[in-house]
């Protein structure tokens, strides 16, 4: 048996990763949460909280807020959750201090946008010394941090990598199931949060119950075409990862992305300032790549346009409703 993963860095304090803190503290590890804004750190440090982004929170006991990157190079993995866009210089930044093979688990759904890369490559570019995983599935940081139940998908292709990380992370409250497929569970992260922003759109239109369902299963067709493109497994997509987190994030306003899309769809207006909304950071790369592989992504496109100027809502929803109709599958 190889030695556990006890200590573990997560390196980005903002929601997903002060809940991932509180979550590995209670699977029993000792956590060390690493920020880039010392005042913040020294804030939860005194509060026992992160008042701005998980307010009424309490940190769990044995994590420990940092602003020292060094505090990094002790750990027996380390979780990047930063930005998707943010993902390639934080890896940069703190892979100096890492030790070389350390386990390093993104937590970011996004593409980065200039590459076309997924995060666990731009990973591997920015940080080759460490071993890529990355951690994705239906799961709002409040819940998490609060202990509800709650079920992701871990994936590394290294063998036993995604099976001891797991083991490492995983409770009663929050369960990890492992995978090799990286490419599937990456995007399926990246691709709902820009379907949810349709989703949100449809909300805020109040074009009711109906419009809701099909708009979710016409993104999931979208988003497994562009899966099977790229490589991932239809199993992966239809999982936790992909479909799963698919209908959390298109079903609430607590997601962010349809929050924008419920903004969008009310007001015709602009993009609520100050929240993370990782679709609309997405959205154009991801139509480009399908467009590059000659794969249909109507909803995708139309939230792209919408996002981009070039159609307002009304547009958008008119151009969906206008297609021809064709056989199902
Ligand atoms: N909030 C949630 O419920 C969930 C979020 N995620 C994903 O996790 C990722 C992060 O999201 P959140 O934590 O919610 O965002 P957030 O906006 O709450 O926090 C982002 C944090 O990253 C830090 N940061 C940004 N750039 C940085 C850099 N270059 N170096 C170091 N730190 C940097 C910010 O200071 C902030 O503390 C996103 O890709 C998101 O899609 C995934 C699952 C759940
Ligand atoms: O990824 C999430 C839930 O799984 C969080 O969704 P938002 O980023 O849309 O808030």
């Amino acid at each position: 048996m190889p030695p556990p993963l006890q200590r573990i860095g997560v390196a980005g304090a903002g929601a997903w990763g002060t809940a991932l803190a509180n979550a590995a503290a209670r699977a029993g590890r000792e956590v060390v949460l690493w920020g880039r804004d010392d005042r913040a750190i020294a804030a939860m440090r005194a509060t026992r909280e992160n008042r701005p982004y998980l307010p009424g929170v309490a940190l769990a006991d044995g994590v420990e807020p940092t602003a020292d990157a060094e505090a990094l190079a002790a750990c027996d993995a380390v979780l990047l959750v930063v930005p998707a866009q943010a993902s390639r210089a934080a890896a940069a930044e703190l892979c100096p201090h890492l030790a070389p093979g350390t386990p390093l688990v993104t937590c970011a759904k996004g593409i980065e946008r200039g590459t076309s890369l997924f995060m666990t490559q731009v990973l591997a570019e920015a940080c080759p010394q460490a071993r890529p995983a990355i951690l994705s599935g239906p799961s709002f940081a409040v819940d998490v941090a609060a202990g509800l139940p709650t079920a992701v998908t871990l994936a590394a292709r290294e063998p036993g990598l995604a099976e001891a990380l797991a083991a490492a992370l995983g409770s009663s409250s929050f369960r990890l199931y492992h995978s090799d497929d990286v490419r599937g569970v990456e995007i399926g992260g990246a691709a709902k949060n820009v379907l949810a922003i349709a989703a949100g759109i449809v909300g805020g239109r109040a074009l009711g119950a109906s419009a809701a369902a099909a708009l979710i299963a016409r993104g999931f067709a979208e988003l497994a075409r562009f899966g099977r493109a790229f490589g991932a497994r239809p199993e992966t997509l239809a999982g936790l990862s992909g479909l799963g987190d698919l209908i959390l994030t298109c079903s609430t306003a607590q997601s962010r992305n349809y929050a924008l899309g419920l903004s969008l769809g009310r007001e015709g207006g602009l993009h609520p300032a100050g929240k993370l909304a990782e679709g609309a950071l997405t959205a154009r790369v991801l139509v480009a790549m399908a467009q590059a592989q000659g794969v249909e992504m109507p909803i995708a496109a139309a939230v792209e346009a919408v996002l981009a100027g070039h159609w307002n809502v009304d547009q958008a929803i008119g151009s969906l409703l206008a297609r021809p109709q064709k056989a199902e599958l």
